[in-house]
Parts: C-alpha cells; structure tokens; sequence
C-alpha cells in the first residue's frame, strides 16, 4: 500500500501545467490521480483522458477537468499501473480489464510512464495470466483458436457470470507458453478474429517508476 503511494505520487511530478493526461486505471495509478487531483484544487491546469469508467468517475469526485478524443489532437502524458514488467520495459497489464482502453490512451501519449512497486517486476512475463478481451459473439470459437496457438485459456468471471469489460466485452485470462517472445503472442493474439486486445504492451514504455530494495525510488528508463 505504502509503495504504491510512494510510486504512484511520484509519477504527478512529471505532470506540468497545460498538459493533456491519460489517467491509468487500478491502485497504483489511484495514487498519482489523487495527488493531481490535489494539485489541480492547487491551481494546476490539465485535461485528463480517462482509461476506464472507474477512473473517469474517481477523476469528477476529485474535480480534474475531463476531456476525449473527439477534442485533442494528442496525449502529452499517459500513467498507468502493470501487472507484471520485465527488464525490457514490456508489460502485462489488464488485471483489472482496462486493456483496450489502456493501449488506445498508452498508444495516442507522448510520453508513457508506469507505476509499478516491486511486486510487479519480473524476469520473465507469465506468471501473471495474460488478459485477452474478446468481443461475445462467437467467443467459444475464440476460445478455441487462442487454445490453437498455445495459450490456456479462461473466461473471467465475476459473481458466476461473465465478467463485462467497459466496451461490453469478455475477458480470457490466459496461461501463455514458457519460451515466446512478448511481441511475437501480441501480433498473433490481435490476428484472431474475435480478439479485440491483449494485455501485452511492447515497445510503448518510456519509463518505469518504481522502488528498490531499501524502498528508494528508482527510475527505469528505455
Ligand atoms: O486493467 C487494469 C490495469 O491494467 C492496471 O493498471 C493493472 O492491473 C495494475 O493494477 P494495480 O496497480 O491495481 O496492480
């Protein structure tokens, strides 16, 4: 809890005065959204991008000016939490199923920073179930075409029914082989019809904020 704090107020450092944000979603990122949200009562001017509907409503509680797409021409800044970082900077991100929306915001930025406290850092992407989001229709034949490249995997459900991501989507948490490369699976995976979007983000991190072992703030950059 505290090291998400730590990280997560740190990455608001990197916020400046005019800038257009992408607002992360889950509670790593909750903690740089509270501490904008602090900065702009403070008189600080920006318009955050939203990545899911709980950050859009966790963003109006703290007062920080929203806007979309249909009005910007580009992200000047995009932060956002991981699951799982490896040292290449590639990620698993969708734990918490904001995926699509957390790629199409982490694509459009500028600059795109993570918050991530050492728990998330790995040798190896995997252990943590690769989240795939597929749209309904015909899904059991997805299923069986993610199973025909290798993966394991499993419908997320919530309360016993179908977890809803916030496109109206289901989710696959998916076991992905021992030996791939991340961005091989992530071209593979978004050739499947059905496929959507999958929690692998290659190539779009510029800087990992996150703690060592005395708990200093490190910065992990590309
Ligand atoms: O869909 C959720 C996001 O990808 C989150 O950024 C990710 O799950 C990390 O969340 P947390 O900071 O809560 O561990």
């Amino acid at each position: 809890m505290v090291d998400k704090k730590i990280v997560g107020e740190k990455a608001a450092e990197f916020v400046k005065d005019g800038m257009v944000v992408g607002l992360g979603t889950g509670s790593t990122v909750f903690y740089t959204i509270q501490k904008l949200g602090q900065l702009v009562k403070e008189g600080l001017s920006i318009k955050g991008i939203p990545t899911s509907v709980q950050t859009e409503e966790l963003a109006k509680e703290l007062g920080i000016p929203l806007t979309s797409f249909s009005e910007i021409e580009s992200i000047d800044i995009a932060i956002d939490g991981a699951d799982e970082v490896n040292s290449e900077l590639e990620l698993i991100k969708g734990g918490g199923g904001a995926l699509l929306r957390e790629k199409i915001i982490a694509r459009a930025a500028k600059i795109f920073i993570v918050v991530a406290d050492s728990s998330k850092r790995v040798e190896k992407l995997g252990a943590f179930r690769l989240p795939v989001e597929v749209i309904t229709f015909g899904y059991e034949m997805t299923e069986k075409h993610i199973r025909a490249i290798g993966l394991v995997p499993e419908i997320r459900l919530n309360g016993g029914t179908p977890f809803i991501t916030d496109n109206g989507n289901y989710i696959f948490d998916c076991q992905i082989p021992e030996h791939v490369q991340p961005e091989m699976l992530e071209r593979m995976l978004n050739m499947i019809p059905g496929v959507v979007e999958n929690g692998l983000f290659v190539g779009m991190t510029d800087l990992v904020i996150t703690l060592d072992q005395e708990k200093n703030v490190v910065m992990l950059r590309r």
